[in-house]
């Protein structure tokens, strides 16, 4: 699918396996979350720019390749974003970081935003957008919006799970933004929750429900 990145590593797959099973625990999802949000971050930052640095080696002089950290914002749609968040900075600890609060009303599938902050200066960042789950995308596309609105326009999306209609969705509203996913799942039911998918994540994640 134009534009969209399934990352299909065996590691990644088996661990989604087991977070997709509800006999899972709140405890073993979360930090199922953690461990394969490192594996996802791996691929979504494979082509980031590098500078180079001046170090001395035991041997001699060298100009080595080094990531521009500050120059990374992670942006988590919360609340479940946050258990991709965290295994993102495991990695790139150096990374700036934005907290978007967008939640959907469960009857209109509408997003509500409720929170929003954010380094300065978006526009000469690269931003990195993850929530666990599109559906219909309206919160992704609701994320996308202020980020732009407040400047960022090199942006990518992250998630663990996409449907096809929040792909087609978030494609039309940002067809600049790529999307990296673990998998594109079947279908939404009538309740807008992704088949098979994975239940609610942010409620698996901190045993809301
Ligand atoms: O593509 P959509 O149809 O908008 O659905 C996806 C959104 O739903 C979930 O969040 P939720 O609204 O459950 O909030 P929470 O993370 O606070 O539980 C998920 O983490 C996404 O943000
Ligand atoms: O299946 C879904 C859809 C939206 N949000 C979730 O957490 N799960
Ligand atoms: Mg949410």
């Amino acid at each position: 699918m134009d534009g969209v990145t399934v990352i299909d590593h065996p590691l990644v797959q088996h661990k989604l396996t087991i977070m997709r099973n509800k006999e899972t625990s709140t405890a073993s999802f979360r930090r199922l979350l953690r461990e394969i949000s490192t594996l996802l971050c791996y691929e979504v930052t494979r082509h980031l720019d590098l500078t180079t640095m001046r170090i001395e080696t035991p041997l001699v002089e060298m100009d080595s390749p080094i990531l521009e950290g500050k120059k990374l914002v992670f942006a988590s749609i919360l609340r479940a974003g946050n258990g991709l968040l965290e295994g993102m900075l495991d990695l790139v600890p150096a990374a700036r970081v934005a907290h978007i609060g967008v939640y959907r009303d469960h009857e209109t599938l509408m997003p509500v935003e409720y929170y929003f902050k954010a380094p300065e200066d978006l526009a000469n960042r690269l931003v990195i957008v993850v929530d666990p789950m599109l559906a219909t995308g309206n919160s992704a596309i609701a994320a996308m919006d202020q980020l732009k609105k407040r400047g960022a326009s090199n942006i990518r999306f992250l998630c663990l799970l996409a449907a096809p209609e929040g792909i087609e969705r978030f494609r039309a509203a940002h067809p600049d933004i790529p999307i990296f996913t673990a998998s594109i799942d079947s279908h939404l039911n009538e309740q807008g929750y992704i088949v098979p998918g994975l239940g609610d994540a942010g409620d698996r994640m901190y045993g809301t429900k």
